[in-house]
């Protein structure tokens, strides 16, 4: 059953970045009293209280977490990192220091904004339920490795007077994200989007912000003692698989720029990706190289990955409240900076 929150008290760990602010703006609109816990501020908002620190300091999550009725845990280190040790720290154990507090000051409900990746190891998955799937036993990155780690901590943290649940977004897109589109826009800029990895027509999720939002909003209401999310993850997107050189064309063409239209098998690009994050691992000790292609980012763009949304909507109701169109007009509008005024040549598709 869900639960009127107006007037409850949250914190938004993480709530400056991508996510965490939009997931603010609604809880206010919804009369929570929201405050933030962030490493650095990017915005202000005079309904807002901040507490800047780092989550792998008790001491800074201490003072944040004190007369709190439910903690939004959305922090992390941005996901196409190479950074193990940080990754590790920051998702692992920061989310070990952020329920040993809240268990110190009696905060009873948190919310993890988990990863649809931590059961994707790269082999297709089409409408995947989260009974039916289990955890990557081998992850493609650090990033999800360390996703599982803190997925795992979260839920197995639930208990009689502590109650957690994992929401699940995939692919998350809209306004103010620092990642899909502009790094998009940056590759197709260089040049690197007129391919298509594959035959392109593999089916994967596409979630807008706002969606991910509402999942985690219903998610909150409805951690109480003894409703079925308590200790559950859930996967939350759009509800609307696409292709993925579908969504990309929409995105680019939208936006003034080429639609990608040359073939490449994805073998090839998985191995030479590998090939790549070889000798990055290779020249780690003496220079930094970020290769634009991992093995992770050509799995993404190659194989299918969609999942079902009914274990959600069983248990919590939920129901996407965006959909893919209105999702990704808001998304573009939102980037006039990123628009193409160059003229775009056409190409025929191979
Ligand atoms: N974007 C996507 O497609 C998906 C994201 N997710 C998950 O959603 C969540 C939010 O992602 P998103 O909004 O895109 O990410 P952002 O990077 O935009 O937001 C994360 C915020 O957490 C902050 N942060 C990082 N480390 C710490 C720390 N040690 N202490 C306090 N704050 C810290 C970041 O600061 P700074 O920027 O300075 O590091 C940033 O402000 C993450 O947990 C991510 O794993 C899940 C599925 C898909
Ligand atoms: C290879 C290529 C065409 C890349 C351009 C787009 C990519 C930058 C995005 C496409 C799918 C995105 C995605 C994520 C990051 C950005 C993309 C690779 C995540 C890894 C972010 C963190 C997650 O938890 C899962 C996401 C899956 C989709």
């Amino acid at each position: 059953m869900a639960a009127s929150m107006k007037g409850k008290r949250c914190l938004v760990i993480g709530g400056c970045g991508f996510l965490g602010r939009h997931l603010c703006e609604v809880l206010l609109e919804k009369g929570w009293t929201v405050q933030v816990f962030d490493i650095r501020t990017t915005f202000e908002d005079p309904r807002i209280k901040f507490f800047i620190g780092d989550l792998c300091k008790i001491e800074d999550l201490k003072p944040a977490l004190e007369g709190v009725h439910c903690v939004f845990h959305c922090a992390s280190p941005a996901p196409l990192g190479n950074n193990k040790a940080l990754f590790y720290k920051v998702n692992y154990e920061g989310t070990q220091n952020i329920i040993a507090t809240c268990k110190e000051v009696g905060v009873k409900r948190l919310v993890l904004t988990s990863s649809a990746s931590v059961v994707y190891e790269g082999k297709g998955i089409r409408n995947g339920k989260e009974d039916e799937l289990p955890y990557a036993t081998k992850p493609l990155d650090y990033y999800t490795e360390t996703k599982i780690l803190q997925e795992k901590t979260v839920l197995a943290a639930n208990s009689q007077d502590f109650y957690t649940v994992a929401i699940r977004p995939h692919g998350i897109f809209g306004p103010r994200d620092l990642q899909l589109v502009p790094i998009a826009v940056d590759m197709a800029r260089k040049g690197k989007m007129k391919f298509i990895i594959g035959d392109g027509k593999n089916v994967v999720d596409f979630t807008y912000v706002g969606n991910v939002v509402h999942g985690h909003v219903l998610a909150a209401e409805h951690l109480n003692p003894g409703s079925p999310v308590c200790g559950k993850a859930y996967h939350i997107t759009n509800a609307e698989p696409i292709f993925f050189w579908t969504f990309m064309t929409r995105l680019l063409t939208g936006l003034g720029y080429p639609a990608p239209h040359i073939h490449l098998p994805y073998t090839l690009l998985y191995i030479l990706a590998l090939i790549m994050q070889f000798v990055a691992w290779v020249l780690s000790p003496i220079t930094i190289i970020s290769p634009s292609l991992s093995p992770m980012k050509v799995a993404l763009a190659g194989t299918d990955h969609f999942y079902s949304c009914e274990r959600a909507k069983q248990d919590m109701g939920y129901k996407p409240v965006f959909t893919l169109d209105q999702g990704l007009k808001l998304t573009m509008e939102s980037y006039p900076e990123l628009k193409n005024t160059e003229p775009v040549e056409e190409k025929k598709s191979q």
